[in-house]
């Protein structure tokens, strides 16, 4: 199995900083079978005592307070702009203007809480005519504006709604201040009073960028008495090729591919709406009905069950529009209502660089191999971004992908060459192992599709089986695997061909274990060579951390494929978590597999007990509820814990203890209900 990675691993430099992962990681080893169920004993996340120390200063209470909110109080967003300790610089290096820290930051601060712009949603693309239809009455828009365009229905999903942003930039009515930002944008003269450019044409000739106002002058929207929404876009902005370009440069996907699925359900909790739309998207979503009588309809008398989260967010976000990119960021930006959070997800010095991601983390945890469709997986379905995005190995572009197919992503989209220290560590590896990782990266695809077709063979019933028996010798021979390349890791004879009571099993179960036994032994295999290969190169932590997270698909998929044999690997799921933690920590993934850890690490302790419980009648004194006493917590529960709150407190700031625990307690919820659908 592969070794953990410990945080005190992280690359330094500029990007890095301390990460939420900065605990040692989990000393447990050894596979542990198990039912997979969710056998919690209590353990972990139960309430501890009150925060030991002095009492909390009033600003360190009134942030904790404004964290809370964000879940437990439907009025309190969308909220009004703020901007944190943040300030525009010029760069150099081709990089042009960014953000940087005007303090130093810790993990969790508030950077930045920005409205849109413009806003664009999966579900939006069928409004999208009418609405603008209807802003744009009055407006004579110039010849050659994208307005003239008919939105062509066969239109892919992720152009539609860069036309869509296009489309809501060119009608909508500005503040003096947002047509500046706006013109700062593309580099054009500033705006006057009644909206006209100042300074004359420029010509054919490129712009030069405008220096961006002062975040504080842009973001006091509606604070500013003089402030009028009377400005119109500016006028170059009518130009097709020159809003395409700014679209394309500035609009942002932020983490997760959804509205934050937590802060969603909490606050669905809180509004106590269990039933019923409570806004006209819900209603969209609701009559997209699956009941069986084939005509995907509202019926118009079905209880609605709330939609979820809305799906893939592209916007243009003043102030966040100038954070570059790097493939390790030190801030995550998240989307609640309509509003952009962007907080520090590392410590960062004063006058450093302030950085997001402009990939998907892509650590699987929205994927169906992982137990249903979040709205996250819409991504990756082939009409995302990300999906489209390929390397020269055949890997998607995302945050865990090697850098060929990182770079490949955002040379494409962004049209730069990444040259952040992650990458450049990575381009450093030994040749050997790049190759090795290229191959596993190609192969990888390979074994989520068998695992795919493994999970269906999984779930058909036994009466469907007779019939498929026949062939399926010849089936399983022919069964696609994907490998290529030229280190092909050995398979392993199959185990499974009796059920666990000792019968003979047949059909479809039994294609169905080969093929997951399979995958485990074929990823496995591809574990065993990565880590021999770093063995042999004696790569530093670093070095080893870079090598390792450009494979983080492959560990994930041989922990979906033990999963669904019912095994859990606590050590594989701490390792995914620490190193998805120091690509991109707070990220959606991060918090996944934080949980997951946090999940496996109470399993394991609580069968332990219940094996030594069982062992000894001593024992049994000892267990909590038992004579009146509590055991400790287990170390390795309470590490797991400890690594889980402070990704959630990166994402979500200081939440208070209370709000970290309800939101546990929902996701296993939300997690229990995709897995009895599924
Ligand atoms: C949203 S804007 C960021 C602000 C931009 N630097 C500016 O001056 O307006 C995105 C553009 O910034 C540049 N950029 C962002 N991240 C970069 C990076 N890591 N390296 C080089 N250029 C980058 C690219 O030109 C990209 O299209």
């Amino acid at each position: 199995m592969p070794r953990c990675v410990s945080a005190a691993a992280a690359p330094a430099g500029k990007d890095s900083g301390s990460s939420s992962d900065s605990e040692p990681s989990s000393s447990t080893s050894g596979r542990r079978g198990g039912k997979g169920g969710r056998g919690y004993a209590g353990a972990g996340t139960g309430a501890g005592p009150r925060a030991r120390g002095s009492a909390p200063s009033a600003v360190a209470a009134a942030a904790q307070a404004a964290a809370d909110a964000l879940f437990t109080d439907p009025g309190a967003g969308p909220l009004v702009p703020q901007v944190g300790p943040v300030a525009v610089a010029e760069l150099g290096d081709g990089r042009g203007r960014g953000l940087v820290a005007s303090r130093t930051v810790l993990p969790g601060e508030l950077l930045l809480a920005v409205r849109p712009l413009a806003l664009a949603w999966d579900d939006g693309l069928a409004a999208l005519g009418s609405s603008l239809a209807q802003d744009l009455v009055g407006t004579e828009p110039a010849p050659g504006t994208p307005l003239d365009e008919d939105l062509d229905p066969e239109l892919n999903l992720e152009d539609a709604k860069f036309l869509g942003l296009q489309r809501q930039l060119l009608s909508r009515r500005y503040t003096l201040r947002e047509a500046e930002w706006l013109a700062s944008l593309c580099g054009l003269p500033p705006v006057s009073e009644e909206g006209e450019e100042q300074g004359g044409s420029q010509g054919s000739k490129a712009p030069e960028l405008a220096p961006a106002p002062a975040l504080e002058t842009v973001l006091a929207v509606g604070t500013d008495t003089v402030e009028r929404r009377d400005v119109s876009v500016p006028d170059r902005l009518r130009n097709r090729d020159i809003l395409a370009d700014v679209v394309q440069a500035n609009a942002f996907a932020p983490d997760g591919g959804c509205e934050d699925a937590d802060a969603y359900w909490a606050r669905r909790q809180v509004e106590d709406v269990a039933v019923g739309p409570v806004s006209p998207d819900d209603e969209y979503a609701a009559k997209v009905d699956n009941d069986d009588d084939g005509d995907d309809g509202w019926e118009g008398d079905e209880e609605l069950e709330p939609a979820g989260p809305r799906v893939g967010p592209l916007g243009v976000w003043p102030g966040a529009s100038l954070l570059n990119h790097s493939c390790m960021p030190n801030t995550v930006a998240f989307v609640i209502g309509d509003t952009l959070f962007v907080r520090a997800a590392r410590k960062v010095a004063a006058g450093s660089e302030l950085t997001v991601s402009y990939l998907p983390v892509g650590g699987g945890a929205d994927t169906s191999v992982f137990g249903g469709e979040t709205g996250a997986a819409a991504e990756d379905d082939g009409e995302g971004a990300a999906a489209e995005y390929e390397g020269g190995n055949g890997a998607r572009g995302t945050l865990l992908s090697p850098v060929e197919a990182r770079r490949a992503a955002l040379e494409d989209s962004y049209g730069f060459v990444c040259g952040c220290s992650r990458c450049t560590t990575e381009e450093g590896l030994d040749p050997k192992l790049r190759a090795l990782i290229a191959d596993i990266a190609d192969s990888t695809q390979g074994l989520r599709e068998d695992l795919e077709t493994a999970l269906a063979w999984a779930e058909v019933s036994p009466d469907a089986e007779d019939e498929e028996d026949e062939d399926e010798d010849e089936e399983e021979s022919t069964k696609p695997s994907k490998k290529k390349g030229k280190q092909q890791p050995a398979e392993e004879d199959d185990e499974d061909d009796e059920d666990e009571a000792g019968g003979a099993t047949s059909g479809s179960q039994r294609k169905w274990r080969k093929a997951a036994a399979s995958v485990v032994s074929q990823a496995g295999a591809y574990v065993e060579l990565m880590d021999a290969a770093m063995g042999k190169l004696k790569l530093s932590m670093a070095e080893q951390e870079t090598a390792q997270s450009a494979v983080v698909p492959l560990y994930t998929v041989l922990w979906a494929a033990l999963a669904a044999r019912g095994e859990i690997e606590p050590p594989l799921s701490e390792m995914v978590a620490s190193l998805v933690g120091s690509v991109a920590p707070g990220s959606a993934d991060h918090l996944w597999w934080r949980a997951n850890a946090l999940e496996t690490a109470q399993i394991l302790v609580a069968e332990e007990e219940m094996e030594s419980a069982a062992a000894s009648t001593i024992v049994r004194g000892a267990t909590a509820g038992f004579g009146g006493f509590k055991r400790p917590e287990d170390d390795r529960v309470a590490n797991a814990g400890k690594r889980c709150s402070a990704a959630f407190k990166t994402r979500y700031g200081p939440i208070s203890r209370q709000v970290y625990k309800a939101l546990l307690k929902s996701r296993r919820e939300r997690e229990d209900a995709e897995s009895e659908v599924a």
